[in-house]
């Protein structure tokens, strides 16, 4: 019991939170690989590269690497990635790995992100790559569902926003929007390379009725954020997280409503997706803590958030364990998890009726067997 006479909310216990359904939307392919899977196609490829050949360390190798507060830092981890995702085998086999990863997690729906042109050093085309991932997707689904722990996932091909092909990937991405791509996305640095750059595939997406999202008011603030809405047109957000940059007053959870600027007020307005990653950003240095994450200001004052893992691999995280810090260091509760799956789930990239379907059959039920258990 509390001074105030209330007895506080039970914690709730790392197995109860990974038999939550979760739903993702933002992890990147080439951010999730397996340690050892990274060593086993490095010894193959011949690649010597690698900063250790023991699973354990590599793993621990990629987390200090990712930690130093700084995303150009950060991104530069990746290259022992791409490496090793050169060939539609090595793609294939990650593919599967990363569905059947999520779905042991309890993950039942994700968007699996990663950038095509990264992936042609082995002579691979363009539409070879993606539809390596797609098979390895496809192959990891079922094999998940076999295993009882049924997922759906869909793949977002991302443009790298340094380099001059978004107008490639957007056709690539409509292309095989029909074969399990669910849209389009654009990732690297920030700071320099503003999002209106890749206005002409925007555009393009637009007029072809296409989905896609932006990485934007992560590195960089609220001109980014502005650009990726008022200009691009951007359904969902990356991060998003410096949308807290426009609101003032009291932004502590409790007490005075804080004041919402015009950008803040226009992104809760219209219902747009954070896909907020709060380890990922306390890597970067977006954000000092989980406590202090600008996250749970944004989940009281109703924004549509959503709670996502950005890189497995370099964060060593889950998305029960990104929920699991949320509920243990900022006092989030089973109906904020539910809260914030729905969300997810309402702002996915697949058909408005399939979406439906896994919150009333899969998401609902699940939360409410795991409510009357506790
Ligand atoms: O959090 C991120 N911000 C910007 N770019 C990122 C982030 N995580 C991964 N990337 C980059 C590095 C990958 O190679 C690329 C495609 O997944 O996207
Ligand atoms: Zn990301």
């Amino acid at each position: 019991m509390t001074d105030d006479g209330f007895a506080p909310a039970p914690a709730l216990s790392p197995d109860l939170v990974r038999r939550a359904p979760k739903a993702l939307l933002h992890d990147h392919l080439d951010g999730g690989l397996r340690p050892q899977t990274i060593i086993e196609l490095a010894a193959e490829a011949g690649y010597d590269a690698l900063p250790s050949t023991d699973a354990e360390e590599l793993g621990r190798w990629f987390r200090d690497s990712a930690d130093s507060g700084s995303l150009e830092r950060y991104l530069e981890t990746f290259s022992h990635t791409v490496a090793v995702m050169q060939s539609a085998d090595q793609l294939r086999r990650v593919a599967r790995e990363c569905a059947l990863d999520l779905a042991a997690d309890g993950v039942v729906y994700a968007e699996s992100r990663f950038a095509p042109e990264l992936h042609v050093e082995g002579g691979l085309s363009l539409p070879e790559v993606v539809e390596a991932v797609l098979a390895g997707l496809r192959e990891g689904e079922a094999e998940a569902a076999a295993q009882g722990t049924p997922i759906r996932m869909v793949s977002l091909l991302t443009a790298m926003r340094h380099a001059a092909m978004s107008d490639e990937i957007a056709e690539l991405a409509v292309r095989y929007r029909d074969q399990g791509v669910g849209g389009f996305d654009i990732a690297g640095a920030e700071a320099g390379f503003p999002p209106s750059r890749h206005l002409s595939a925007f555009e393009y997406l637009r007029r072809e009725n296409a989905h896609f999202t932006i990485h934007a008011g992560e590195a960089f603030g609220l001109p980014s954020i502005w650009e990726a809405i008022q200009w691009c047109g951007a359904d969902r957000l990356g991060h998003g997280v410096r949308i807290v940059d426009d609101i003032t007053g009291p932004t502590g959870t409790g007490g005075d409503e804080p004041t919402l600027g015009r950008l803040a007020a226009y992104v809760r307005d219209r219902r747009i997706p954070l896909e907020m990653c709060p380890t990922s950003n306390l890597q970067t240095g977006a954000a000092e803590s989980v406590a202090a994450h600008p996250i749970s200001l944004l989940k009281d004052l109703r924004f549509r958030v959503t709670v996502n893992t950005d890189n497995r691999l370099m964060s060593g995280t889950s998305m029960s364990r990104e929920m699991q810090l949320l509920v243990d260091e900022a006092g989030w509760t089973l109906d904020d998890l539910r809260w914030a799956t729905i969300n997810a789930m309402k702002s996915a990239f697949i058909p408005f009726d399939e979406r439906l379907a896994i919150i009333e059959r899969v998401v609902k039920p699940g939360y409410a067997a795991l409510a009357a258990a506790t």
